[in-house]
């Protein structure tokens, strides 16, 4: 089912994501809501926290439109090694709609996690892959890609958020 995405500034987004304990029905349900989700918005990701739920779970899928779908989902995954390389791309996050900002981050990352069969995986990662799972775990941990940005820039962003969420409470 789809949910909805929160959006900046709701504190649930600033808050750290409980680790999962068991993989059961419960969580598959919530994968397949994730995923449902993250093709909606459309995105490329998903983090549990964006649609309030706070469990260390993300979704991936970085397949084009016109590529069959290849969803990953990831249990509390963790980043077990940072390349050394960095690489700057431009990132965006269904929490803080329409705004893109070019980012740097390792380009290269191992990551550890559960998949939905329980099974334990080590998985290399470059290019947009890797920005994606860094973007998504950071999301765990109630960090968002704007605090990558200067000061004077990610102060712009909250103001405009503040301004729309002033609009809409009046
Ligand atoms: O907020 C999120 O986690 C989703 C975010 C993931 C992400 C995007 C870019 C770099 C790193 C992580 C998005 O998917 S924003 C939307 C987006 O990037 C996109 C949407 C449709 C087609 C292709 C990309
Ligand atoms: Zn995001």
């Amino acid at each position: 089912a789809i949910r909805p995405i929160l959006i900046i500034p709701d504190a649930r987004l600033r808050a750290v994501a409980d680790p999962i304990v068991e993989v059961d029905e419960e969580i598959k349900t919530l994968a397949k809501d994730m995923l449902d989700t993250m093709y909606d918005a459309p995105g490329i990701g998903l983090a549990a926290p964006q649609i309030g739920v706070m469990k260390r779970i993300v979704v991936m899928d970085l397949a084009g439109e016109n590529e069959p779908a290849a969803p990953l989902v990831m249990i509390n995954p963790e980043i077990t090694k940072f390349g050394d390389e960095i690489q700057v791309t431009e990132e965006g996050c269904l929490s803080i709609p329409e705004l893109y900002y070019e980012v740097e981050r390792p380009s290269t990352v191992t990551v550890k996690y559960t998949d939905l069969d329980g099974q334990q995986v080590t998985k290399d990662a470059d290019g947009k892959l890797a920005v994606c799972i860094q973007h998504e775990l950071d999301h765990l941990d109630g960090v968002l890609y704007i605090d990558y940005l200067s000061r004077l820039k990610r102060d712009r962003v909250i103001k405009k958020f503040d301004k729309q969420a002033k609009l809409a409470a009046r």
